[in-house]
Parts: C-alpha cells; structure tokens; sequence
C-alpha cells in the first residue's frame, strides 16, 4: 500500500517540461488524496502550461512512476502554476528559453491584434503600431497572420523573400520590425481555402520555425472575427494580449465586442480598443465623423479597458524612395497618434 508521504516523494522528483525544475521545486504538488480501499491515488499537479504534448508525457510518467512504486489505479488533474510563480522562473530563464516564443519563459510580449470583421483597418493598425514600437526603441517582430487576408507585405512596401538556413525562416526586415506573412509562402496570390486545423498548424510554425532572435514585443494580425485562429493563439500563448480595433459606429463596435468577449473568457487581457477611421479632419481642421461617433469608447468601456487612440481618416504621403504606402511618418499627425499609442502599450507592459 502506498502512503501520501511516497506519493509526494515520487512526484517531487518528476521535473515539470517547461520550467526543467523539479515539481518539488515549482511547488507543483496540489494535491494528493488515496482511497485505501482501492488503493486508488489521485493527484492534481500545477505545471507552467497545460494541454500540451508535453503534459501528456509527465501524465504517462506519473502513472508508470506511481504504479510501480505500489498504486492499482491512478486519477491525475493537471492546472497551470499561477503567474507570480511563472513570473520568478522567468527571472531566472536562460537565454534560449526566454527567447522561445512558445515557452512559458518567454520573455517576448505578444499582442494579437483583432477585429470584429473585416475591413476595419486591423492591418493597417497593426503595421503601424510595430512601426512606432520599433521608432520608440523596441525590438519587434509581426506576424501577418491573417492567413485568409495577408496585406502586410504590400502595406509595408515589401519586396524581398525571407531566407531559410538550416530549416530555419529568417523573417524580412523592414522599418526596424522583423516580418512573417503568410503570402510570402502563396504563390501568385492564390487565394487560401484551408480550413480550422491547417491555420492553427501554420501558425505554430511561425512560432517555432522562424529565427525572430532578440525581440521584446511580436505582433500578430489576427484574421477578422472570432474564428478559430484567435483561439489557437490563446491556447499556444497563454500570456498573449489582445488589442481590439473598431471603426466608431455602434454597430461595429457591437460586432467588435464578440472578439473581445472571447479574449475575457479565454482569461487574456484586452490591453485596449483602438478607434479607426475615427473622423475626417478637413483642411480648416474641422472633424466630420463619417462613419459615427463613439464606437470606440463604447467597446472600451464595454470590456472594461482603456481606448488607446483614435486614428484618423486618410492616407500617409507616400515617399517614392522608400515606399510603405501603409505606414505613417514619424512627424505626420496620424504617425504622432500611432507613437502615443505604442507608448501606452509599453507603459502597459513594462
Ligand atoms: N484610417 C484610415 N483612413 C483611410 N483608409 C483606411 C484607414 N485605415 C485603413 N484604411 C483602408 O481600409 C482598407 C482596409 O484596411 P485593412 O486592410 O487594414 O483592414 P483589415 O481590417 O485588416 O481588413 P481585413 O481584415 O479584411 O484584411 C485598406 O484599403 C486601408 O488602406
């Protein structure tokens, strides 16, 4: 018959996969209980991220473990180690872990950029926000992962390839931000039909196979609505954070509301709304709200988070030596906006 002592003895030797510290280490044993009768044990153990093949390794690991030290049957809950926790193991990462994108050691701020529906200018702010990131000092990475939609490339004035070395995709620089897009792998701008599972599995490749080397802060422009991409980003990078981009008419702040419910109840910050295509602002300075008013702190106050910005209508000076014809200037107003933005993102965050 095994006791609670041998249980605990046993797991506390088990290391947890991601933190490559001992459960006795982590603090990793919740709980233990055993039905005598049966000699039935149950354990609920904390580990750094849950729902991956990695716990599933431990699971089995535990059970042989615990069936050879004398338990007929054995019961296994796992839950994820609260932030505090994760927060000191960061501190402690080495540098390959915190530069991995996927572990929970990751140092690197990753910010989902979402939209209701389409249209809304998610791209557009997306690259915009990296930009202005990148103008205030930061390393920055961007996924296009609106794999359906990719406009980055061309909304950045992209025209090299990414290079790959030893099975490794080094992404393209451009304005100081390290860019992935999904068209950078579609040839002739095929339009993409692929459905659920591929998108997630796409993904997961940009996270693990493309070298982003030193970066504080990746960006990833989500798909439009509430699809299963958004998910698959909650589920990879539990410690993402989502902006939400609306255009300020009520009723799209109200489609814009859904995305933002799902980041709630997937537990991920709303770090804010971003209101697009807010007013158009005539030569004499006077403001017409075209598209309505109010939208954006609507949606704001809605989720319980702040509205970082309203952007404006209209269209950057396009510069022919170096064509981006998305992205603002530094000293246009609109670029002004986008750097006060990204300044409260890092206020945020850091
Ligand atoms: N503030 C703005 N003023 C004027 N035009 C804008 C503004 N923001 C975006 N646009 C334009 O609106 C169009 C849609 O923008 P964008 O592609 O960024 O939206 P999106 O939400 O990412 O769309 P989708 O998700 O459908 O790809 C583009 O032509 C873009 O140039």
């Amino acid at each position: 018959m095994i006791n609670e002592q041998q249980v605990r003895e046993i797991l506390g030797q088990l290391q947890d996969p991601f933190l490559h510290r001992t459960l006795e280490e982590t603090n990793g044993i919740v709980n233990v209980s055993i039905k005598e009768e049966k000699n039935h044990v149950s354990v609920k153990v904390a580990i750094a991220k849950t729902n991956t093949p990695e716990q599933l390794q431990l699971q089995m690991k535990i059970v042989e473990k615990l069936k050879e030290a004398g338990a007929s049957t054995v019961g296994i809950r796992f839950e994820e180690l609260p932030t505090e926790v994760l927060e000191r193991f960061r501190g402690k990462a080495n540098e390959a872990e915190s530069r991995d994108i996927l572990s929970p050691l990751s140092t690197v701020k990753v910010i989902a950029i979402a939209s209701g529906k389409g249209g809304v200018g998610k791209s557009t702010v997306s690259v915009n926000l990296a930009v202005s990131l990148a103008r205030l000092g930061k390393k920055v990475g961007l996924i296009d992962a609106d794999i359906y939609g990719f406009s980055v490339p061309d909304m950045m004035g992209i025209e090299e390839m990414p290079t790959v070395k030893n099975d490794r995709i080094y992404p393209v620089e451009r304005k100081g931000v390290k860019v992935i897009s999904m068209g950078f792998f579609v040839e002739n701008n095929a339009p993409i039909i692929w459905r659920g599972p591929m998108l997630g599995k796409v993904l997961d490749q940009f996270f693990r196979d493309v070298e982003w080397g030193d970066i504080d802060y990746l960006l990833l422009d989500l798909p439009p609505g509430t699809g299963d991409v958004a998910l698959d980003v909650h589920q990879a990078l539990p410690t993402s954070k989502e902006i939400i981009v609306t255009t300020p008419h009520p009723t799209a702040a109200f489609v814009a509301a859904r995305a933002g419910a799902m980041a709630v109840q997937t537990n991920h910050e709303v770090l804010g709304v971003i209101e697009n295509m807010a007013w158009y602002e005539s030569k004499t300075g006077e403001r017409e709200y075209v598209f309505g008013k109010g939208g954006g702190q609507k949606l704001a106050e809605e989720l319980r988070t702040d509205l970082l910005g309203q952007i404006p209508l209209g269209q950057p000076d396009w510069d022919n030596e170096d064509f981006a014809p998305s992205i603002y200037e530094e000293n246009h107003p609109t670029g002004k906006i986008y750097l006060d933005i990204a300044q409260k993102v890092i206020n945020k965050l850091e």
